[in-house]
């Protein structure tokens, strides 16, 4: 490693040292932390099942960045770049719409087996895999409805998908060591204010109660529900909303899913951890950053994604807090965009695992409301990006922007070519 970087950290050491924070602790807690990367980043949602079909369900990428992987073997040799580039140890989130075979199966017919190329590749590069559902993007979802629809056929459908795609989880869950999280987000809204906000949601519930039915064991499978306030073409009403998913999660014992994006624009879901962990055993977070709506830009450095960690620290819950990300930019390079979001969740992690919580603690109880300020400020400055520089390089990952250069190399030399 070079000398500038240890002796940058031996510095930073002392500093925080100062303050009763063991910095080779945090790194080593740091370096437990998994992050799920969604496969969708990597090919602008489109996936592998009906390549054809237009991206529906209220989401939208924009921008034609070239180079996008088009076939299962690309989307994991890109994701195998973006992997080398990050410190530490993760996971893959995959979508239904990501299986892997040549056989014409629709998705109420998915079985694992659709699945096994993933499994052979997580294994080989000793990932975990996280899984979700498609409700959309697909003709029986054309109307935006799914699991609330009001035709028996479509929902069973619905069911039937979201039914398969446990039994997928839990063999993700039993071959890799690792639990897997389904995540369910379905679409279901309508774009003007509806007459009957109460029959979808009431469909909705009994749907899950029949997709939920089966018991998984959860040393291989957890579920998660995503709330959403509003889509595109869903502005005035999403079935699945906030309140609805709460009342659902905690009285059916699954994870709520709080996406960053999901709220309104001056909402954050930073503020809702540790009231949601209160009474919820477990948590899964999709780390996204709205510009104005939902629009699933790449994750900076920005005050929410630092609140977000804090908050993880502080309350003591990254143990029962899953970390995704969610956002898909189709406007610049598709790895750098995995690469930037997933480093700056994690740099964010490090910064308040760097903070003096307990001091800082002590001083808010004491009413000494001055020098809370006064501390949490001057730790903005402190040398958080020399212990970040030594992390990468002792997880032989790149230093600062020097992965830069190898996605540029890697457009030239592999993307280009597509
Ligand atoms: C593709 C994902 O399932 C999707 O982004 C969902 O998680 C979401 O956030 C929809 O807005
Ligand atoms: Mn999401």
């Amino acid at each position: 490693m070079d000398q500038s970087i240890i002796n940058s950290y031996h510095e930073a050491q002392k500093l925080y040292a100062a303050h009763g924070i063991n910095v080779d602790e945090v790194l080593e807690k740091l370096a437990q932390i998994k992050i799920s990367l969604h496969c969708w980043q990597g090919d602008d949602v489109k996936g592998f099942l009906f390549k054809d079909k237009e991206l529906s369900g209220g989401i939208a990428v924009t921008g034609s960045y070239p180079g996008r992987a088009g076939t299962p073997d690309e989307l994991r040799k890109d994701l195998e770049k973006a992997l080398s580039l990050i410190p530490g140890k993760h996971k893959v989130n995959l979508h239904a719409i990501y299986a892997d075979t040549d056989e014409q199966v629709d998705l109420d017919e998915l079985e694992p087996r659709h699945f096994a190329p993933w499994v052979d590749w997580a294994k080989e590069q000793g990932l975990g895999l996280d899984f979700n559902p498609t409700c959309f993007s697909h003709p029986k979802a054309a109307d935006g409805f799914t699991l609330s629809h009001a035709d028996e056929e479509i929902r069973s459908f619905w069911i039937k998908h979201c039914k398969a795609s446990r039994k997928i989880s839990e063999y993700f869950g039993r071959e890799l060591g690792q639990t897997c999280v389904t995540n369910f987000w379905v679409p279901d809204g309508y774009k003007d204010t509806p007459v009957d906000r109460l029959s979808p949601r009431i469909r909705l519930k009994e749907s899950l109660d029949e997709v939920f039915s089966e018991e998984i064991d959860p040393k291989y499978n957890i579920d998660a529900v995503e709330s959403k306030l509003f889509g595109i073409g869903s502005e005035s009403y999403v079935v699945g909303s906030h309140e609805f998913y709460m009342g659902y999660g905690l009285t059916r014992g699954k994870a709520i899913c709080l996406d960053a994006g999901h709220f309104h624009p001056t909402e954050v879901i930073s503020n809702k951890l540790s009231s949601i962990l209160m009474f919820s055993e477990q948590l899964l977070l999709h780390v996204s950053r709205p510009v104005r709506w939902d629009s699933d830009h790449v994750v900076t450095m920005d005050d929410e994604l630092l609140e977000i960690a804090r908050e993880l620290v502080r309350g003591d819950l990254l143990g029962r807090t899953n970390i995704g990300l969610d956002f898909f930019d189709g406007s610049i390079n598709h790895i750098a965009a995995w690469v930037i979001g997933t480093r700056n969740t994690i740099k964010a992690l490090l910064r308040a695992m760097l903070e003096p919580v307990a001091e800082l603690k002590a001083i808010e109880l004491a009413g000494d409301y001055t020098s809370r300020l006064a501390l949490v400020e001057e730790f903005k400055s402190y040398p958080f990006g020399a212990v970040w520089d030594y992390y990468c390089a002792s997880q032989n990952t790149p230093v600062r922007e020097q992965w830069l250069a190898e996605v540029k190399s890697y457009e030239q030399e592999v993307l280009s070519a597509r």
